[in-house]
């Protein structure tokens, strides 16, 4: 990949470059998974390949673990590093309260696992990606495969029950069959609109028999930086609120691929 990045992935790269001053020397780092986590673990691995950056990172998925072993970044288990001192990932949506929509990319259960499982959680997002209300975009729950056309009925059910205005759901799919998870599940994604209470949601839902964990992240998320198309980057926390707008040069995407023969 060389040449001139579209607006949106200059956003996300701002995003991950500025995210990934966060990172020092000795760290066990949650790797996200999805397009702008990528960026991320491109710039890691430029980290630490060029400066000697010395880290340990847990991958949110086979692909992103795949992409960090290529860049040159050590890999461990969850299980292995056990605590983490950062995270860092993607998200679908954020609010005013840094509450995340996340699993457009399939990943969210390992996702919620390793977010949680950190000292901090730093989202990095083109601004685009900030809402008012969570909800526009499609919530993802993870469901496992045996009955799930069961579990389905009883998410509509109770989101009946729940008064929440839209109430349909679709089965993901990956061409013609149901799309797997890393953990062999299914993904519904419901078409909710807006999320009134995002943080009752989040519990029942997890309620449900057979769903596994909903894209709703409550309370997880620390920070969130936020990248423009034109280099611009804010840094947002949940209690300093903006801590910091500072803008980054697009020069050096370029050597983030040279290495890697891309
Ligand atoms: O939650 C995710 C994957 O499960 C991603 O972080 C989310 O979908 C955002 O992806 P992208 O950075 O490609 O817009």
């Amino acid at each position: 990949m060389s040449g001139e990045l579209s607006p949106i992935d200059k956003a996300k790269f701002v995003a991950a470059k500025r995210a990934a001053e966060l990172v020092e020397d000795g760290m066990r780092v949650g790797l996200g998974t999805g397009s702008t986590a990528a960026w991320l673990v491109r710039c890691l691995g430029e980290m630490v390949r060029e400066d000697g950056l010395k880290i340990t990172g847990v991958p949110t998925s086979a692909r992103t673990a795949e992409l960090a072993r290529e860049v040159g970044i050590e890999v461990i288990t969850l299980d292995e590093a056990r605590w983490l001192d950062l995270t860092i990932d993607g998200a679908d949506e954020f609010d005013g309260d840094l509450n995340l929509i996340k699993g457009g990319g399939g990943a969210l259960l390992q996702e919620k696992i390793v977010a949680t499982a950190s000292d901090q959680m730093v989202v990095i997002a083109d601004k685009a990606k900030e809402v008012e209300m969570l909800g526009a975009f499609p919530l993802p729950i993870e469901v496992i495969p045996f009955g799930w056309q069961t579990s389905q009925a009883l998410v509509e059910e109770t989101l009946i029950s729940m008064d929440v205005m839209g109430r349909s759901s679709t089965l993901r799919m990956n061409g013609a069959s149901p799309y797997v998870t890393d953990e062999g599940n299914h993904i519904l994604d419901l078409h909710l609109n807006r999320i009134g209470n995002p943080r009752q949601l989040a519990l029942v839902l997890n309620q449900i028999p057979g769903v596994v964990e909903n894209g709703l992240f409550i309370d997880i998320c620390d920070t969130v930086v936020i990248g423009y198309g034109d280099g611009k980057v804010e840094v947002r926390d949940i209690n300093e609120g903006t801590i910091e707008t500072d803008r980054i040069d697009f020069v050096e995407t370029d050597n983030l691929f040279a290495d890697l023969g891309e």
